[in-house]
Order: C-alpha cells, then sequence, then structure tokens
C-alpha cells in the first residue's frame, strides 16, 4: 500500500485581498515523481514556501510522515528531512564544487567543524563527493570555481547538494529556469535517475519536464488545486491545456 509522506490539510494563505494558497489539500507519496504546475501567479512558489517553513499558513496544517509540522521553522523541518533546490543560484561563487559538496557532506557527517581540513583528511567525505560529482556529471569541472561554470552545471551542483544532505522529501524548484536549450537534457536525465527512495515534488513550468519525469500531476489554478491525477490524464485533459493555452504555454 502506498504510504503519504508529506500531505497539506485545507492549507490556505491570504495576503490581504490575495489568496494564493486557497484551500490545498495534497498528498505526496514515498518515493513518488510528484509535479507542481500552474501558470503564472497561480500559487506554487507560496505553496513551496508553506511547505519549507518560511510562509506560515493563515489556516490549515501540513504533515509529516503523519505528525504535523505547521508550527515547526524552516531548519527544523530541512532536519527532518524536506529539501528545497531554489530558483535562484544560492551557491558560493568563490568554492568549487568540490569544496561545496564537501562542505555539505561533512555538515551531513557531523565533521562540519574540520571542514577546512585537507579534504583527503576524512575518507568519507571524499568517497561520497566522488559519487556525488559523478553522479551529477560534475566531475569534470570539480575543481573549477562555481563563478566560472555553465549554468546548466550550477544547477547541476543546487540538485546535487541537497542530495548530499539526504533529503526525504526534495523539492525541486524549476530545476531548467534559465538553462539554455543545449544544457537541459544532461538536467533532465540526472533528474530522472534519482535515487527511487527519494520522494522528489517538481515544481515546473517546462511540460517536457513534467510529462517525461512525473507520475502523479497536481495542477493549481489561482490558488486552488485545479486538477490532479496522472501524466496520461493530466496531458490530456482539455481544461489543463485550456488554462495553459491561456498562459501562452502551448
Ligand atoms: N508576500 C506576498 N504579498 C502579497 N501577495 C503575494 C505575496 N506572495 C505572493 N503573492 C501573490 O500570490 C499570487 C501567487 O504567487 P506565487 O508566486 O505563489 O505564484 P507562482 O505560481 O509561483 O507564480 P510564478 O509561476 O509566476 O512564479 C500572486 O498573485 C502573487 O502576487
Amino acid at each position: 500500500m502506498s504510504q503519504v509522506v508529506l500531505e497539506t490539510h485545507n492549507l490556505l494563505k491570504r495576503y490581504g485581498g490575495i489568496t494564493p494558497t486557497n484551500d490545498v489539500s495534497i498528498k505526496v507519496e514515498k518515493g513518488a515523481r510528484h509535479a507542481l504546475i500552474g501558470p503564472n501567479g497561480a500559487g506554487k512558489t507560496t505553496l513551496v514556501n508553506l511547505l519549507t517553513g518560511v510562509v506560515e499558513p493563515t489556516s490549515g496544517r501540513i504533515s509529516l510522515d503523519g505528525q504535523d509540522i505547521t508550527q515547526l521553522a524552516p531548519h527544523q523541518r530541512v532536519r527532518r528531512g524536506i529539501v528545497r533546490t531554489f530558483q535562484i543560484n544560492q551557491l558560493w561563487n568563490e568554492l568549487t564544487p568540490l569544496q561545496s559538496l564537501a562542505l555539505t557532506v561533512s555538515a551531513q557527517l557531523g565533521i562540519s567543524h574540520t571542514w577546512w581540513k585537507p579534504l583527503g583528511s576524512d575518507p568519507r567525505v571524499a568517497e561520497r563527493c566522488a559519487v556525488l560529482l559523478k553522479q551529477f556529471r560534475l566531475d569534470d569541472v570539480m575543481d573549477q570555481k562555481v563563478s566560472v561554470l555553465a549554468y546548466g552545471k550550477r544547477r547541476l551542483l543546487e540538485i546535487a547538494t541537497a542530495i548530499a544532505s539526504e533529503p526525504r522529501v526534495l523539492l525541486l524548484d524549476e530545476p531548467v529556469a534559465g538553462v539554455p536549450e543545449g544544457e537541459r537534457q544532461e538536467i533532465f536525465d540526472t533528474i530522472n535517475a534519482l535515487p527511487p527512495e527519494v520522494t522528489i515534488l517538481l515544481i515546473e513550468h517546462d511540460m517536457d519536464l513534467v510529462f517525461n519525469f512525473a507520475r502523479t500531476v497536481t495542477v493549481l489554478v489561482n490558488g486552488t488545486l485545479f486538477a490532479e491525477g496522472d501524466v496520461a490524464s493530466i496531458s490530456t485533459d482539455p481544461r489543463v491545456k485550456a488554462v495553459y493555452l491561456g498562459e501562452g504555454h502551448g
């Protein structure tokens, strides 16, 4: 039987007269490849901010493994395993991919106070970094500064960093936004190869990625749950098509 990991219960967020999240109840199952889509202003970012704890709901609840986490601060949710990537680059430009990953891996192993020691000084860090660098196709650029990396590689490093912290639930926020056409496939492939045990909620505009990646799709429109189902039903739903065609998403 499927197991629900992350769930929202009648979640509602109101800013004055605007309700970007309006009575939204969704269930994200263990190991899910679940996409959250919707036209501009649908409330996707607000929902992610509610899930990560950056924004407090006006009403409603959020639960992780059946436990209410609505009142937990963002860092407490990270500790429980809800990790997100960002639409906007959050990397350290002066570090290399290897150094960036070593920081996160060291923290994960509880040895962050020694992160500045030569990498080889703890073989567990070096080993884990080597696996991540290969998995995320960063081994050829591992010693270059982040500031000189191609945009697609930076996005891969963001996802690698999130995975390095061993999330239970990964919120992938528009991983191909702004990535040039020629670099997208590499990101598609890498995301498709993420470990099956990690539960993934993907927030994305790119329908190619959504329909290749997801098994379940939730469509938000004007803050409200508009449609939900498997990829086949959502991709052929005339109401969903109409919403996207109206926004010029084709
Ligand atoms: N802090 C805020 N104060 C007032 N209104 C807000 C706030 N945050 C979001 N909104 C409004 O809520 C609505 C939903 O915004 P949100 O950014 O969540 O949508 P989105 O689906 O992520 O859009 P996009 O695809 O353009 O990123 C918008 O009308 C937005 O202006």
